[in-house]
């Protein structure tokens, strides 16, 4: 099946600074998948490349096989501020997704605004935040694509506001098979949302892959004080926290964990986020190595 996004060295840089680098990644269709990392950590950068609003300065996206701009009409791309015409009315945002979307659902357009409470005489530059943030969601899935890329559009919503976006796209998921690619903070929306996780790091992809397997992959070692760098082959240290006598560390394995001086513990959503966004690979020197933290 034709993969919802791939890249292989993608970058884009401002000046000299990469705000996205050496980006290999593979996002199977039919996946919403959760994108997520600090500010600044290459989210929107990533986004506006698959959406084909910014060119690559190396390397190559493609989005459902093809290159970005080859797929605008099937894609949706709901940016960061939710891009609207502060001009124009709510009525007149629908009559312009009708125009310019060939598979437009006016029907389905017209009952969320309805349900949302959106007048459609009301001009868009005078809707709160969240109420931009809906109508530009309402405007992206509309238009019946099949790939939806989401900047952080939830983050202005109230928490019902959240719970129907939610169920929304669930929706639409369920009932078009639509393939979602989500940059948010909200972990804990991700854990509800997501099957599949991209998180990022300076510009860079630290882990990729569906939740599940992700997951099952890794464990919280706790134990008497250890050097990372001792643990055996296969064992991938994520990032470790070091007390006088005890370390605590976040280990990538395929295979079980044999030493019986290691309690094993599981690792939740937030836990593997958090100790990918935070942690560093093992070859650092030992003092920088007990600053890193991670949430126990
Ligand atoms: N137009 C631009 N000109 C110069 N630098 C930029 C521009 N857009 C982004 N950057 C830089 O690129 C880096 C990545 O930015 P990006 O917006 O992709 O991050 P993000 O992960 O989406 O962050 P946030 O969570 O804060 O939205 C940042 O260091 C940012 O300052």
């Amino acid at each position: 099946m034709t993969p919802l996004l791939e890249a292989w060295g993608l970058g884009r840089r401002y000046g000299r600074r990469w705000a996205l680098a050496e980006c290999t990644v593979r996002i199977p269709a039919g996946r919403v998948a959760g994108l997520v990392g600090a500010n600044g950590a290459g989210k929107s950068t990533l986004l506006a490349l698959a959406a084909g609003m910014l060119a690559p300065s190396a390397g190559t996206v493609r989005v459902l096989g093809e290159r970005p701009a080859a797929r605008l009409a099937k894609v949706a791309y709901v940016a960061q501020d939710a891009p609207l015409y502060a001009g124009l009315t709510v009525a007149e945002h629908l009559r312009l997704g009708a125009r310019l979307n060939p598979r437009w659902d006016a029907a389905f357009a017209r009952a969320r605004t309805d349900r949302l409470g959106l007048d459609p005489a009301r001009r868009a530059g005078r809707l709160s935040g969240g109420q931009r943030a809906q109508l530009a969601l309402t405007l992206g899935l509309a238009k019946r694509p099949e790939l939806l890329l989401l900047d952080e559009s939830a983050a202005a919503l109230d928490p019902l506001a959240r719970r129907d976006f939610r169920a929304a796209l669930l929706e639409a998921v369920a009932a078009d098979g639509l393939s979602v690619l989500l940059a948010s903070h909200l972990v804990a929306d991700l854990e509800r949302t997501c099957d599949h996780l991209v998180v990022l790091a300076d510009g860079r992809v630290r882990v990729s892959g569906d939740i599940d397997d992700l997951l099952a992959g890794h464990h919280r070692l706790t134990g008497p004080r250890r050097d990372p760098g001792t643990l055996p082959r296969g064992q991938h240290v994520v990032a470790a926290v070091h007390a006088a006598r005890q370390s605590s560390m976040v280990v990538r394995t395929d295979g079980p964990i044999l030493d019986p001086a290691w309690e094993v513990g599981e690792v939740g959503l937030e836990d593997l986020v958090i100790a990918y966004m935070s942690g560093e690979p093992v070859a650092r020197p030992a003092a920088a190595r007990a600053k890193l933290a991670w949430r126990a």
